[in-house]
């Protein structure tokens, strides 16, 4: 059945109840309460429970309700009120199923309704001898209904005990007294009653009986039932509905109400049971009445034929009697009908469902409605809140549809300008084209960056991405751009490959980036099957120039001179620093190496021109090695080392001179590489030795001072020059290990001098500033083996270099602090070759100044050096420091030193450094004169 049919029988029903309902106000308005109608009912026995309903309708005014004045009549024998009923003297009445023997008799009585399911008629049967069995009753005295009217008092157990096979006949009837006491005291053996009522007598004297059912027998009767007349239908039908109805209430209450029908029963009706006699049967009734399982008043034409066959069976009625009229529905309105008042039920709870269903709905799609209402808020927080620009656009014409705030920030204009054109509009125009594509349909992937351009001609890198927004069918197709600005993202990554590939000084590309460079270079040349040159270029001087005139100077100087290189070259090649003064060139797509001399003597000659740095001019040169691809080596890694090799040729040539990667270079390089490694083993393979050079007391010619300086004697090549493998150790870091050696033999030298020689003589030892400087470690080693030898730190003298001075940082100045703390002196090495700042001197508390002998060299009466010296040794003094002039290899120079009032010699003239045993010799050999001079 489809829902609209059921709806539609739904809604026909209802307007019958709505008919009913109106006129049964009508009727109640017709009928004043004044004005009720006298009816009479007959009940079949005296009062008890089993009559209850029309009790409790009574007294709950339902009769009254329908316009009734209702007199219950009790009655005396069974069959009273059909009689009464017939006879017009009762208009209702209360009778068993025999009603429809009555009915088939020629009686008009009309069943209005059914109030016991089934009949409480059952046959009690004393038990005498513990056995049950119903046969047991054959030849007894049995006590069954009317005896003169069988049919209609004893019909339900007379075919009960029929259809067990005992006739009537085989027992002995006694007329029925009605008092179970006559069972009780055997004047009979069995005895006709109802369980609803003669049992609780029975038991409550203990008496033993059998309870014998026709039901067991498949004989199931209706029990009482609520009757009329046909005339009384005929002439007021009204009157029989509106009793039936008040009268089935009545039930529906006494039912729900035992306790109170029970004392109403008592009150107004009879003591004749007790409560608790009349609960019983309240009780007993339950099962019979089934007032939940079955409507009061339903009675099924079914059941009746039941009946009716059952009386058959025993002769009672002619086979299939029809009974035509007997059950009250003749004027029964359909709704008031049982299966019509299911359907109805079923209608109005599928009416219920439904409405609870669309209410239900309702509620959800309100809920729904309120969700999408929440949701569309939060989107359009999250839209104008959002901390990324958010356009919706068409994507068939380009116009925004809408934009957030942040999106006409980041475009750098308002709202309404933004709106008001399409979305590529501030693009800038080299990116708009990729933004196109960018669009639904457009193919391109939905992310890139691109530059928005704002009024004032600025640029703003925005990262865009682009995504399809479903629309209805038919309408245009749009999308949602999403930007963001990124411009300080993509400056701050063009900053960190520019800092990752360029140089931050020159700007020139980096380290990486020239590699990166040659290999593409390379790759090219071989394709092309051309040259490349690379060109090594180190600046000639440039360390002085850094120390003489500052960092500052020596930056501005490395900057004019990349621009100066890059003048030399074309656009397409590459100028690269290294690092420090060192730069690169690559020379691509070279057809002869000819070429590559004319640049390189191009770029000598630029850098030699004077750089004006400030007021001063600094002059360098350069010396240039070149190597060549593929002539020299075809890996980027092996030409690069050729370069630096040709390179340190062409320095080792005079310098300002460029030279080309010859395997002779590379057989020089393979002996430096050698004798590092055969440095290595120097220090433990015990050929390290420590010569001394005497400084000499100029004015007195003592020599109570000496230089400590190393030399390596070589198994294969003799004894080696510090000048040519310090070099090495300070490159591959064994300079430290050197350093130590050496510090431990001056040590102990000038123990064993102090002892025999001077009490106050002192041996220095060079400190190259990779040892000064190396991390981690201070001289705290060496104060604690001077204090193991028992020696005071004023044994020991450091020299340092000045370079290490203008760079100094904190270690540098604790170092010098923490030698002066332990008596340690420091002098300062070379000087006049490099900076020669006087204000250093003071600062760093140095003791000694160690004038070079490149300008001991040159001294001469009325020189410029000799008055160099001069003002250094006498500003020198002034400051607290004495000064030492080495490579005093002359008479006259010392005799010009002392005349400029220097404190010590040191130099050829006095004696070149010395094995120690040697020096010892010399030591002891001056003390000797000196003490025959004594003598
Ligand atoms: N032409 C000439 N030269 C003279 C004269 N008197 C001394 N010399 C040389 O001048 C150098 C003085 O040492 P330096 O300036 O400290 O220069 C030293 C020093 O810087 C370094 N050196 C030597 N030994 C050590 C060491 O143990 N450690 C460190 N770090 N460097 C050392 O090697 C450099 C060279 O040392 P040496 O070859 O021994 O060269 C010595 C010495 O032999 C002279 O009258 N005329």
């Amino acid at each position: 059945m489809t829902f609209l049919h059921l709806a539609d029988r739904t809604r026909r029903a209802l307007a019958a109840v709505r008919q009913a309902a109106v006129l049964a106000l009508v009727l109640g308005a017709a009928l004043p309460a004044h004005a009720l109608e006298r009816v009479t009912l007959q009940l079949k026995h005296l009062h008890q429970f089993q009559f209850a309903g029309y009790y409790a309708a009574v007294e709950k005014g339902y009769y009254r309700d329908a316009g009734l004045a209702v007199q219950i009549l009790e009655g005396k024998d069974g069959n009273e009120p059909e009689r009464n009923v017939i006879s017009g003297k009762a208009q209702f009445g209360v009778g068993s199923s025999s009603l429809l023997l009555a009915r088939l008799a020629g009686k008009p009585v009309v069943v209005l309704g059914t109030i016991f399911q089934h009949s409480p008629y059952v046959l009690l049967v004393a038990r005498r001898d513990g056995v049950k069995d119903l046969r047991s009753i054959i030849g007894k005295r049995v006590m069954i209904g009317s005896l003169t009217d069988e049919l209609t008092q004893a019909d339900e157990l007379v075919a009960f005990l029929k259809k067990e096979g005992i006739p009537m006949s085989s027992t002995v009837r006694v007329d029925h007294s009605f008092d179970p006491q006559d069972l009780v005291d055997g004047k009979v053996d069995a005895y006709s009653g109802y369980i609803t009522n003669e049992p609780y007598f029975l038991d409550s004297i203990g008496f033993a009986y059998d309870v014998f059912s026709p039901r067991a027998a498949g004989i199931d009767f209706y029990g009482d039932n609520l009757f009329t007349s046909e005339s009384e239908i005929a002439r007021r039908p009204e009157r029989v509905r509106a009793f039936r109805e008040a009268s089935m209430r009545g039930w529906a209450y006494a039912m729900n109400h035992p306790e109170e029908i029970a004392d109403l029963i008592r009150a107004r009706y009879s003591k004749r049971h007790e409560r608790e006699h009349l609960l019983y049967e309240a009780r007993q009734m339950v099962p019979l009445v089934q007032p939940v399982l079955v409507e009061l008043g339903y009675t099924n034409p079914e059941r009746w034929r039941h009946i009716a066959d059952t009386y058959a069976s025993l002769g009672m009625l002619p086979a299939n009697a029809s009974f035509d009229g007997f059950l009250y529905r003749g004027d029964t309105p359909l709704y008031r009908t049982w299966p019509f008042r299911i359907a109805v039920l079923g209608a109005l709870l599928l009416i219920g469902a439904t409405a609870l269903q669309f209410s239900r709905l309702a509620r959800e799609r309100r809920r729904a409605r309120e969700t999408i209402r929440q949701g569309e808020r939060r989107f359009r927080t999250m839209f104008e809140e959002a901390p990324m620009g958010i356009a919706l656009i068409d994507s068939s014409t380009g116009e925004y549809k809408d934009i957030n705030p942040r999106y006409a920030q980041i475009a750098g204009r308002s709202f309404d300008e933004v709106i008001s054109g399409s979305w590529t509009d501030f693009l800038h125009p080299d990116d708009a084209a990729g933004a196109v594509g960018l669009s639904p349909g457009g193919g391109a992937d939905a992310k890139t960056t691109a530059r928005l351009v704002h009024p004032d001609g600025s640029v703003v890198w925005i990262a865009m991405s682009v995504v399809a927004v479903e629309t209805e069918a038919g309408a245009h197709p749009h999308h949602l751009c999403m930007i963001e600005d990124v411009t300080e993202k993509k400056k701050s990554e063009a900053l960190i490959w520019q800092q990752a590939n360029f140089d931050p000084l020159t700007q020139l590309p980096n380290r990486r980036m020239f590699h990166d460079r040659l290999e593409v270079e390379i790759g090219r040349s071989r394709r092309e099957a051309l040259r490349t040159a690379i060109l090594f270029i180190d600046l000639d001087h440039f360390k002085e120039v850094n120390d003489t005139l500052g960092h500052h100077q020596g930056d501005v100087l490395l900057i004019e001179a990349s621009e100066r290189i890059r003048a030399c070259v074309r656009a397409t090649d590459t100028v690269a620093r290294l690092g420090g003064d060192e730069f690169t060139v690559i020379l691509s797509g070279l057809d002869s190496a000819t070429c590559s001399d004319v640049i390189a003597q191009k770029i000598l000659d630029t850098l030699q021109a004077p750089f004006v740095l400030g007021q001063e001019q600094a002059f360098v040169s350069a010396s240039i090695g070149i190597t060549l691809y593929p002539d020299d080596a075809t890996e980027v890694d092996e030409l690069l080392k050729h370069a630096d090799q040709a390179m340190y040729a062409a320095k080792g040539a005079g310098r300002n001179r460029f030279s080309y990667f010859t395997p002779a270079l590379q057989v020089a390089a393979l002996n430096r590489m050698r004798l590092t490694n055969d440095l290595r083993g120097a220090v433990k393979g015990n050929q390290l030795r420590v010569y001394f050079q005497p400084i000499v007391h100029l004015r007195t010619g003592r020599i109570h001072k000496a230089e400590a300086l190393v030399r390596w004697q070589h198994p294969q090549r003799g004894l080696v020059s510090p000048l040519e493998f310090i070099p090495l150790a300070e490159s591959s870091g064994l300079i430290v290990e050197i350093g130590e050696w050496v510090f431990k033999e001056a040590a102990r030298w000038v123990r064993q001098w102090r002892s025999q020689h001077h009490p106050d003589f002192q041996v220095s030892v060079n400190q190259s500033p990779l040892e000064f400087q190396r991390d981690g470690q201070g001289y705290e080693h060496w104060f604690a083996h001077l204090q193991e030898l028992g020696l005071k730190g004023s044994a020991i003298l450091v020299e340092i270099t000045e370079g290490l001075l203008l760079d100094a940082g904190s270690g540098v100045t604790d170092k010098l602090l923490q030698l002066r703390d332990h008596g340690i002196q420091v002098a300062l090495d070379d000087f006049g070759t490099g900076y020669s700042s006087l204000s250093y001197l003071k600062k760093f508390d140095i003791d000694y100044l160690k004038i070079d002998r490149s300008f001991t060299r040159n001294l001469a009466p009325q020189s410029s050096d000799m008055a160099l010296s001069e003002a250094i040794i006498v500003m020198a003094h002034k400051l607290g420091l004495k000064v030492v002039a080495e490579g005093v290899e002359t008479a006259e120079q010392r005799a010009l030193l002392l005349r400029a009032g220097c404190d010590y010699g040191q130099g050829y003239l006095f004696a070149p450094p010395l094995p120690a045993a040697e020096f010892d010799a010399m030591l002891k050999a001056q003390l000797a004169i000196a003490d025959g001079a004594r003598r």
